[in-house]
């Protein structure tokens, strides 16, 4: 569907889990082509909010909107077939299936893919992600690098125009890293949304053009990457927490780039 208006619209979303807040009348907006990073410490929401704009979570208020349309009381399977791919910071592929089968598996199910449209979908898919050659090995036997590049094969396999990515880049190394943010770009380029929750700040910083930090389930900055990580009020969400290393290896922050001290 193309949209020149707003692609995702949170509207003063609120979720509660007992006495924790995870998203206090929280706003946001993503347009079409859209890329965002989101920042924040542990416990912030951003996972949550993935679970909100996904359909996993139903907020106690507030609506959800995609391309204009409340999509609040949808399940995540019918968000999934209206355009929104989602990654999880822990992988969960079907560990006894193949990698092409898994991939396979999200364009039929996920993206509605039918007949050789899915086969077509999941081989541009494995091959844009680097799969290919590793196809037919079950994605039970995958180390970590390969299990994050099939979640984001399986999300592609969907055929999102708003792809969440939550942590992709966690505990890879500096080449891994890069060689995802190259797929990520490719992404982009063809079109995608891209809402990006990453610790790793240097990856995030080399793709975004908008970054949010949130805390308490609330929006503290949002705009300009290297805006608001120099911001007195994300310095002080991350400094509050203790230590600016110790919230996951945002330790650029208050530099100001995220470059130096960023998690590899
Ligand atoms: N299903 C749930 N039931 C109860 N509490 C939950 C649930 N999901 C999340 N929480 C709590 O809500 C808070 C926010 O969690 P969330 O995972 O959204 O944070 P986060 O910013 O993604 O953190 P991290 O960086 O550690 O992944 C945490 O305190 C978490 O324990």
């Amino acid at each position: 569907m193309v949209s020149t208006g707003p692609l995702l619209e949170l509207d003063r979303v609120t979720k509660r889990f007992g006495q924790v807040t995870v998203a206090d009348e929280l706003s946001l907006t993503v347009r079409p082509g859209d890329a965002v990073g989101v920042v924040g410490p542990n416990g912030a929401g951003k996972t949550s909010l993935f679970g909100i704009v996904s359909g996993d979570l139903r907020p106690d208020s507030g609506q959800v909107r995609l391309g204009g349309r409340n999509v609040t009381s949808f399940d995540a399977a019918v968000r999934c077939r209206l355009g929104v791919g989602r990654t999880h910071q822990v992988p969960r592929p079907f560990e006894d299936m193949t990698v092409f089968e898994n991939v396979l598996v999200a364009a039929q199910q996920g993206g509605g893919a039918r007949g050789r449209e899915g086969f077509r979908t999941t081989a541009r898919v494995l091959a844009g992600t680097g799969l290919s050659d590793l196809a037919d090995r079950p994605a039970g036997r995958l180390g970590l690098p390969h299990r994050k590049r099939l979640e984001l094969a399986r999300a592609l396999a969907t055929r999102p125009r708003l792809l969440l990515l939550d942590e992709v880049a966690g505990g890879l190394t500096d080449p891994e890293v890069a060689e995802l943010v190259g797929m990520i770009q490719a992404a982009r380029a063809d079109g995608l949304a891209v809402v990006w929750i990453e610790h790793v700040v240097r990856a995030l910083t080399s793709t975004v053009d908008r970054l949010i930090c949130l805390a308490g389930g609330r929006v503290v900055a949002d705009g300009l990457p290297a805006d608001v990580l120099a911001s007195p009020e994300v310095k002080e969400v991350f400094l509050g927490t203790g230590s600016v290393g110790g919230v996951g290896g945002v330790g650029g922050v208050p530099e100001g780039g995220g470059g130096d001290g960023a998690r590899a």
